[in-house]
């Protein structure tokens, strides 16, 4: 597809009060809906980025700027007396988040740590860590897609793959993240943990798995509790029972506003100014919105249709792709946070790193006013981490609400049972609390530190809402955002005679109507189109049966073959797995005998999984295989790329 084709682009985003996708909104709202078009956040997609080994950059790594060419954390560490590293695979800041805490708590046990990215390290050094004495390597790594490493962790998870480094004498530990809906539940941790003991290196404290479908801070915590017991009988040393209150980051405000302060940049000085490609994350592009509209015809929920203009951005835009948005959080949120730390938030400051080792001289692009930092660079619609409680605990002058945040930031039962029902259950960001406990007064600056969302991983609606108001108007400018282009590796085949299955429900079908538009501009070339078939699924035909026009118009020319389940149109629940399981024998003339493509795109949780399950035995029936040959045969296509899953959860 061209880029004029690639500007009819849509974008569905998923209703934002009542979204299946909760957290990962911002990777829903990127999903750029084939034929051009849909999504973003959080993240999340069933590619694999072996191939072009960047299809999560969902984020803007606005640090990369501040990267110093030094890789050797050999000698970091040991020009700074530490032993201890922390490395970090991290698409949306989970991780990373986790491991500079880890880094940070080391100096309780004499251990001082430094927290490294494995993408800016040579992690062949791992060989001779055993060098610096009483040294420990701990990783924190987040697994995606199809059991994928993210994008920072891939080079160091293929050394490891394909390599035979004898790591004899290295020290390790090992914290997973990863969901449970997904079916390649945390394997990059389990793999790397396996394969480093493999190669020779000492376990120290057992794997720990974090479930970001459940509450993974508190698995997080929960593991951290039992892992420093195990490294102080492991090294024979003891805590020295200091709290760790050092700040990471130093802050600096000026009197006069500095020649250079960034506006929401995320790496270049001006670049949203002075637009120049190539565009990615770090250098969005300011694309026009053409058309902004609502595709459910009735009901409360919501879905937006939203074609970007990328005429001459010289980006390229497949079907498949994902198209990712940088929203801004709401001003009044920014206003109300000013006020309750009695800033002025037209101050313009900077945040030092104090650590001089750390490659990340800033947390985000620095300086700025505290209005862009709350604005741009920080996540302030999140549920707080445990962290952050206890920190803010220090700024309350009740004691019944130090108290309380105390309790809520332990790994005491009563106090995780707090924390679920008042922050999580009760989903309060960092103004309500501030709102509900005014005799916290933190310092702001220290705020925007534990908020930092490198990545950009946005809260249930933050983008949505704001996307909304972005309607063109006639006879007025229209209104542009800040987008980039995650390339994936769902793709039709290179022939369009392959047959091709598409299941798709609800935004599911974001990708398929770009593989549809393309099948049809074969069609219309007279190139021989192979079966085109589409399974959807939504609530109620009346309701939200989007491009119900478009579709069935493809139908009707003799493109398309639609299956429909209506869930609510009848007594009984219909879902597209049921479809399907009726439809075994065109299953299987599709992916058996036609060797044929087949794509799941959408729920991580219920849908993908009911899917799988039904073509696994249509497989074994129609295939008249076992249930492992079945397996072995969804498995081969899923290497051969006739298999491919975009799901999130
Ligand atoms: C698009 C997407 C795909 C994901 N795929 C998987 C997966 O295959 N297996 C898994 O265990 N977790 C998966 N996850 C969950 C993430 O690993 C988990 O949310 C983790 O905490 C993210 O860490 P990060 O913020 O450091 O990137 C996925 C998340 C998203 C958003």
């Amino acid at each position: 597809m061209d880029e004029t084709e690639a500007k009819l682009g849509t974008q569905s985003i998923p209703e934002v009060s009542d979204s299946l996708f909760g957290t990962i909104d911002i990777i829903l709202l990127t999903l750029l809906v084939g034929g051009v078009s849909w999504y973003l956040l959080n993240r999340h997609k069933k590619t694999t980025p072996i191939a072009n080994g960047r299809s999560y950059s969902i984020q803007p790594t606005a640090m990369s700027l501040q990267t110093s060419s030094d890789n050797s954390f050999i000698k970091k560490l040991q020009s700074s007396g530490r032993s201890l590293v922390v490395f970090y695979g991290s698409q949306t800041g989970t991780a990373e988040e986790f491991a500079g805490r880890l880094a940070k708590e080391g100096v309780r046990y004499r251990m001082k740590g430094m927290v490294a990215d494995p993408e800016e390290c040579d992690m062949e050094e791992l060989v001779n860590l055993k060098s610096i004495p009483n040294s420990l390597a701990v990783f924190c790594l987040a697994t995606y897609g199809e059991g994928d490493p993210t994008d920072n962790a891939m080079e160091f998870y293929e050394w490891l793959q394909n390599g035979d480094a004898d790591l004899t004498g290295l020290n390790y530990a090992m914290f997973g993240l990863g969901n449970k809906t997904y079916e390649h539940y945390n394997e990059v941790a389990i793999y790397v943990d396996k394969r480093l003991e493999d190669l020779g290196a000492t376990r120290v404290f057992d794997l720990g798995l974090g479930d970001d479908d459940a509450n993974i801070e508190d698995d997080f915590i929960t593991w951290k509790d039992k892992f420093w017991p195990a490294v102080c009988e492991h090294f024979g040393i003891e805590s020295t029972g200091e709290d760790i209150s050092m700040r990471q980051y130093r802050l600096q405000e000026f009197d006069e506003i500095p020649e250079r302060v960034f506006y929401g940049e995320m790496a270049r000085l001006h670049s949203l100014k002075n637009q120049r490609p190539p565009y990615d994350a770090k250098n969005p592009y300011l694309s026009k919105i053409k058309v902004n509209r609502e595709l459910h015809k009735t009901g409360d929920r919501s879905c937006m249709h939203i074609e970007f203009d990328i005429e001459g951005s010289k980006m390229r835009y497949d079907a498949g792709d994902h198209l990712a948005v940088y929203p801004v959080n709401n001003s009044e949120l920014v206003e109300k946070i000013g006020k309750l730390c009695g800033k002025d938030l037209n101050t313009v400051f900077t945040l030092i790193n104090t650590d001089e080792e750390s490659s990340k001289k800033h947390p985000f692009p620095c300086p700025c006013t505290y209005r862009t930092a709350l604005t741009h660079y920080l996540d302030i619609t999140q549920n707080p981490r445990t962290h952050v409680l206890k920190e803010l605990s220090e700024y309350c002058s009740d004691p019944v609400e130090k108290e309380k945040l105390k309790l809520m930031s332990s790994t005491k039962p009563e106090g995780k049972a707090l924390y679920q029902k008042w922050i999580i259950e009760d989903n309060r960001n960092i103004v309500h609390i501030l709102e509900d406990m005014p005799s916290c007064q933190p310092a702001l600056d220290h705020l925007l530190v534990e908020y930092t969302t490198p990545t950009g991983r946005l809260n249930k609606g933050v983008a949505t809402t704001w996307l909304k108001l972005k309607v063109p108007k006639d006879g007025e400018e229209p209104p542009t955002v800040p987008i980039f282009i995650r390339k994936s590796q769902f793709r039709l085949p290179t022939k369009p005679q392959t047959p091709i299955i598409m299941i798709g429900p609800g935004t599911g079908l974001a990708p398929f109507r770009g593989f549809i538009q393309e099948r049809n501009n074969s069609k219309e070339e007279g190139k021989p189109v192979g079966d085109t078939i589409l399974y959807f699924g939504c609530r109620k035909r009346a309701e939200d049966f989007i491009y119900e026009e478009e579709l069935l118009e493809y139908e009707k020319n003799g493109l398309l073959k639609l299956h429909l389940a209506f869930s609510r149109d009848q007594a009984h629940k219909v879902y597209v797995s049921h479809l399907l399981e009726k439809e075994g024998d065109e299953v299987w003339k599709v992916i058996g005998d036609n060797n044929g493509h087949l794509y799941i795109c959408g729920d991580a949780k219920g849908m993908a999984s009911d899917v799988r399950n039904v073509i696994l035995k249509i497989i074994q029936e129609k295939g008249q295989m076992t249930e492992q040959q079945a397996q072995a045969y969804l498995k081969k296509m899923e290497t051969q790329k006739r298999m491919s899953a975009d799901v999130w959860s």
